[in-house]
Formats: C-alpha cells, sequence, structure tokens
C-alpha cells in the first residue's frame, strides 16, 4: 500500500477519491419558471434529485452581479479585517476560514455565514459584513431570494396538492422565519498539483442543509456536486445565470419523505480562480412545528413532530455529514403489527 504524505496545510482537511464526478452531469433538471408546468416540473425535479436550476427566474442580474462584486471585495481584504468579523460569543455567524461548524469539519475555504431578520441582515450580522455597499448588496439580494424561495415553495404546494398553497412558504417568510445567509469562498488549492489526479480535496464536505430549501448561485468556477438517490456522486455544470435549489431536511419531513433533502459537497479546484458562492437558507420560524402534513399522508408518518428550534439545536452539534434525521425517524411497524386506536 502507498501511503501518501499529506501536506501539512491539509492536515485536517479530508481527502476524496473523485475519479468519476469530473465528468459534469448534464443531468441536473433545469425548471423555466416562467413555463406552463413550472409547478410539475419543480416537484418532479425534488422527487428525481431534490436538486435543480431555476431559470427564468425574474431576478436582475444587477442583483448577484453587485453582491459577487462586494464578496470578492470583501474576501480580498486583509486577514486582520476579515478576522475582525470572526464570531464573538454563542452564535456561529460571522468570518471564518477552514472550520465548518463548531464539530471538527474543516474545509478548504472561507466564509462569511450571516443571520437574516425579516428582509435584512440581523442586527450582528450587519456588524460582521464589514462595508456599507457589502451589506446594501446582501440586503438587495435576500429580498430577491426570499421571493424566490417562497416562489418555489409555493409551485412545490401547487404540485403536491396542498393546501393553503402558502403553507410551505409562509413558514420561509413568515416575520420569525429562521433564515440564514453565507458567501463561500474557495480559493484554487495549490497543494493538488502534489496529489494523484484521483484525488480532491475537501472544499465543503458532504451534509444535507437542514431547513426547507437553500438557494445557491455560484460564479463560472466548477467544485458543487451532489449525490444522486443510487448513491453516486455527480459534478454540477457551473451557470451563472441560474440558481440551484437544494430540497432540505425540514421539506423531507413535511413531504413524508415524497421529496428528500440533497447530499452535496463542493470539493477544491485546482485552477487559477477561486469559486465563490452566496446560498441563501430558509427556515422556519423556531417554534414551528415540523412533521409530516395531514394532506400528504398516505400511509404512517416516517417522522415524529419536532420543532425547527429542537431540530436546529441537534443539528449545531452534529458533524457535517451526519444523518441528522435519523433520531427523528418514526421505527418501522413490523408486517401484522398494527395498532389498536
Ligand atoms: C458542521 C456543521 C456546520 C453547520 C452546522 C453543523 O453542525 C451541521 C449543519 C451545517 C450547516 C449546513 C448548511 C448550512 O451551510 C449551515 C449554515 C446550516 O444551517 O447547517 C451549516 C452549519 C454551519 O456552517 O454552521
Ligand atoms: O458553496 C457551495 O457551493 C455550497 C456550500 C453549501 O452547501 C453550504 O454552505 O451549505
Ligand atoms: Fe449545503
Amino acid at each position: 500500500m502507498v501511503v501518501l504524505a499529506k501536506p501539512a496545510a491539509l492536515e485536517q482537511i479530508s481527502l476524496l477519491r473523485t475519479p468519476e464526478p469530473w465528468e459534469t452531469f448534464s443531468g441536473v433538471p433545469a425548471v423555466d419558471l416562467s413555463g406552463p408546468d413550472a409547478a410539475g416540473d419543480v416537484v418532479r425535479a425534488c422527487e428525481q434529485f431534490g436538486f435543480f436550476s431555476v431559470v427564468n427566474h425574474g431576478v436582475p442580474a444587477g442583483v448577484v452581479d453587485r453582491l459577487e462584486a462586494e464578496a470578492v471585495r470583501f474576501f480580498a481584504s486583509s486577514q486582520a479585517v476579515k478576522d475582525a468579523s470572526a464570531p464573538a460569543g454563542a452564535d456561529p455567524f460571522g468570518y471564518g476560514s477552514k472550520r465548518i461548524g463548531r464539530n471538527g469539519d474543516m474545509g478548504w475555504l472561507e466564509y462569511l455565514l450571516l443571520a437574516i431578520d425579516r428582509d435584512a441582515l440581523s442586527e450582528k450580522a450587519s456588524r460582521a459584513a464589514t462595508s456599507t455597499a457589502l451589506r446594501d448588496a446582501i440586503n438587495e439580494y435576500v429580498v430577491a431570494m426570499r421571493g424566490l424561495a417562497r416562489t418555489v415553495l409555493e409551485m412545490v404546494a401547487d404540485g403536491l396538492g396542498v393546501s393553503p398553497r402558502g403553507a410551505l412558504a409562509d413558514m420561509v417568510t413568515g416575520d420569525a422565519s429562521d433564515q440564514v445567509f453565507r458567501l463561500n469562498h474557495y480559493p484554487p488549492c495549490p497543494l493538488l498539483q502534489g496529489l494523484p489526479p484521483s484525488c480532491s480535496v475537501t472544499g465543503f464536505g458532504e451534509h444535507t442543509d437542514p431547513q426547507l430549501v437553500s438557494i445557491l448561485h455560484s460564479n463560472g468556477i466548477a467544485g458543487l456536486q451532489v449525490a444522486l438517490h443510487d448513491g453516486r456522486w455527480v459534478s454540477v455544470p457551473p451557470n451563472r445565470d441560474a440558481f440551484f435549489v437544494n430540497v432540505g431536511d425540514s421539506l423531507q419531513v413535511l413531504t413524508n419523505g415524497r421529496l428528500k433533502s440533497v447530499r452535496h459537497r463542493v470539493v477544491a479546484g485546482s485552477g487559477l480562480k477561486s469559486r465563490v458562492s452566496m446560498i441563501y437558507f430558509g427556515g422556519p420560524p423556531l417554534a414551528q412545528r415540523i412533521a409530516p402534513l395531514p394532506q400528504l399522508l398516505a400511509g404512517l408518518p416516517l417522522y415524529r413532530e419536532f420543532t425547527w428550534g429542537e431540530y436546529k439545536k441537534a443539528a449545531y452539534r452534529s458533524r457535517l455529514g451526519d444523518n441528522r434525521l435519523a433520531p427523528f425517524e418514526e421505527p418501522p411497524v413490523a408486517a401484522g403489527h398494527h395498532h389498536r386506536s
């Protein structure tokens, strides 16, 4: 067996075996939001992949370009300036580098993680976003993402026959909803050159997002991979003009597993350009009860009820790659054993 010595800078960052995924996957559904059966298309994509891109989304290119330019400017500022935005106290919001969460996950990236209060940065998050231009660009972008999350979740409700059609969307866009926003910067990894071609460096380790939906945008640099339902990892071709929607764990539970959250990860690149991504995470209010919607219950519920606050607390104690839904699964009922009511 050949044991490779890892460069010191990568010591705590996992290497991945990635022979196939570099073939970019052409099967990611692209949903035209202005199309005649957009709701049906959204539901089919969520069922098949838990992941899809949206085109004809109505978000002006300027809103994205402005934020991308400000994000690049922020990550190019001095380490001292960025470190001044590091989290202070119990909440995880602010600037971070390599360390993801608090439980030992590491990746080849730096990021700015921010809380959103209604339709703008929370007061604390405002301090972490260092310039007025960055704050304004994030606030403008978040308004657009809330609108897009609303549209997608209304389409999910329409496509699944859930009424009222705002039932899911309201959870994410109501006054007390728990929204998070993240800017990720993945510099090229020079250390990749010393590794065999079948090896990649983890940018952001594999995981599912805990919320209902996440909406991701990235510049034209590759790196995002998603797991298909058969477990195969595929690379998502980057598309600057599209947004990518992820089904999160909470939507999986609300639909009793009909829509499945997608496992995804980012691998570091070796080229010259950095990958910059921005992700809006649409979560419900902390007190929101999450359980399979009665209208979608054909058989038994697969999950027990919990509040988003309860799930979030458990999630933030877990490692990135953990199956966070497992403790909330109802045990399968053995054939022939029926509960008396
Ligand atoms: C390791 C972790 C990072 C994370 C909190 C967690 O303990 C497990 C879930 C992670 C995740 C994934 C999606 C989002 O990027 C995120 C902000 C979230 O809500 O859950 C991150 C958390 C984080 O970076 O703090
Ligand atoms: O940066 C990306 O492209 C994806 C990151 C991600 O999945 C996350 O922040 O939850
Ligand atoms: Fe994610």
